[in-house]
């Protein structure tokens, strides 16, 4: 069983915006430098698209009101034409959070007339770009993507909504026609340009370059949306941010199309902790966040998973248990602490465990083993442990009855 362990120097830092200024070993140095990043939450959108996964009319409420409590920037609540609960769903939740809401479109008429009807603020048109999607998913040319572009950006705007446009799939696109697309959309009046990288090819570096060429390119707002196909997905949205980027679109747990989003816990715990920004959101709801969309998803989250996972503040080796029990900046970031994310740090007994870790536990149970005592029981923890049981506090005090260890009152006595 795990138990919890609070370290002798448990502290949350404070949210100081740091900006080139020294933290432990590394030195945060100008090109890292932000001065904000905004959330857009596409967990009910995106997120919905991982392939067996459908939210019920209650999940999605409940996922935005949490959301939403925490100060998330932007939710994107669904994609209204997809049918009438979809419709319902994205309604109620424009209806009923304080965050700006937003719906998805194709640049489609009934598309964008239904995200409006929907009541979102803004409306997220779409359009293919790289030449792959422009054949052969939407079966049109490059000129009438210009143009329906545009028309939706204008129709958009016309209505009142805030306006975001997406080149989808821009970083497979023709970078001179992305650039042509840009600039057309801005000219129609776009409030925000989103650069997704629809099928996760993108790298920090190319994607640092893509979104500063963006930026010199519009004066609308850019937001970046990156996929995890290689496990880059964070580091992309970070690096979007880093070249100038306002706002990452990101997913609870990282869920999504293929195997997802960059995810909302790690993009919004990097920035707090390890550019040292404030963003305004309330990270001490990041777990129950978490498992209320593992709960509605249906998809587990895997223990080693950042930030969330089951082991992300947990300890077993003896080495790390030793330190963390003195300070626990020994063994974690140190930058982002479990309360910060409404967590607790646990020790773990196992094949690892060293005297220290079962001192701790023993004398937490109300035990005043000497050391040989100690010695013995790390041995019979490790044996079980390597047997592949998992040890819990029970059996630790089982072995401790065994063993005849005093009690701490009958050593006082
Ligand atoms: C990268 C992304 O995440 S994009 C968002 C993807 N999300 C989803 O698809 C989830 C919700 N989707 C749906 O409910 C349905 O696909 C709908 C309602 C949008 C459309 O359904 P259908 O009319 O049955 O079409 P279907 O899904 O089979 O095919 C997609 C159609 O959209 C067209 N299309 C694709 N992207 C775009 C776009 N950005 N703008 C305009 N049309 C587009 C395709 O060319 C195809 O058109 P066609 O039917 O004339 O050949
Ligand atoms: C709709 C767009 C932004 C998208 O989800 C993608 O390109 O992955």
């Amino acid at each position: 069983m795990e138990v919890p362990c609070p370290t002798k120097r448990p502290w949350i830092r404070p949210l100081t915006p740091v900006r080139g200024v020294e933290f432990f070993q590394g030195t945060l140095d100008s090109t890292d430098e932000i001065e904000s990043a905004r959330v857009f939450d596409t967990t009910l959108r995106d997120g919905e698209q991982s392939p067996r996964t459908s939210f019920s009319y209650e999940d999605k409420r409940e996922i935005a009101a949490v959301l939403d409590e925490m100060g998330t920037h932007v939710i994107e609540a669904g994609f209204p034409v997809n049918s009438d609960a979809e419709f319902e769903a994205v309604r109620d939740i424009a209806e009923n959070t304080a965050t700006t809401t937003c719906g998805l479109a194709r640049v489609v008429d009934k598309d964008i007339e239904a995200a409006l009807d929907s009541g979102v603020e803004m409306v997220h048109v779409f359009s293919s770009t790289s030449d792959v999607q422009i054949e052969d998913s939407m079966h049109a040319t490059r000129e009438e993507v210009v143009e329906r572009s545009v028309a939706a950006v204008e129709r958009v705007k016309d209505a009142g909504a805030i306006c975001m446009y997406s080149p989808m799939d821009a970083t497979r696109t023709d970078e001179d026609y992305l650039i042509e697309v840009i600039e057309e959309v801005t000219e129609a009046g776009t409030d925000w340009i989103n650069i997704p990288d629809t099928c996760g090819v993108a790298t920090p570096r190319r994607f640092y370059d893509l979104i500063r060429t963006v930026v010199d390119h519009t004066d609308a707002n850019v937001d970046v949306h990156t996929h995890d196909d290689f496990g880059l997905a964070t580091a992309n949205a970070l690096s979007g941010i880093e070249a100038g980027a306002k706002q990452a679109q990101v997913s609870v747990n990282s869920i999504g199309e293929r195997a997802g989003n960059a995810a909302y816990e790690e993009f919004v715990m990097a920035i707090e902790s390890v550019y040292q920004v404030d963003t305004g959101i309330d990270t001490t709801r990041i777990t129950e966040l978490s498992q209320l969309v593992e709960e509605k998803s249906g998809i587990d989250v895997p223990g080693n998973k950042p930030v969330v996972g089951e082991n992300a503040f947990s300890h077993e080796s003896g080495i790390h248990a030793a330190g963390v029990i003195e300070n626990s900046d020994t063994f974690e970031p140190g930058v982002m602490t479990p309360e910060m994310v409404g967590a607790h740090r646990k020790l773990v007994l196992g094949k690892h465990t060293g005297n220290h870790s079962v001192r701790e536990r023993l004398e937490d149970a109300g035990f005043a083993p000497t050391d040989e005592e100690v010695r013995a029981l790390t041995r019979q923890v490790k044996d079980r442990g390597a047997e592949k049981e998992r040890v819990t506090m029970e059996m630790l005090k089982e072995f401790a009855r065994e063993q005849g260890i005093k009690r701490t009152e009958e050593v006082r006595a």
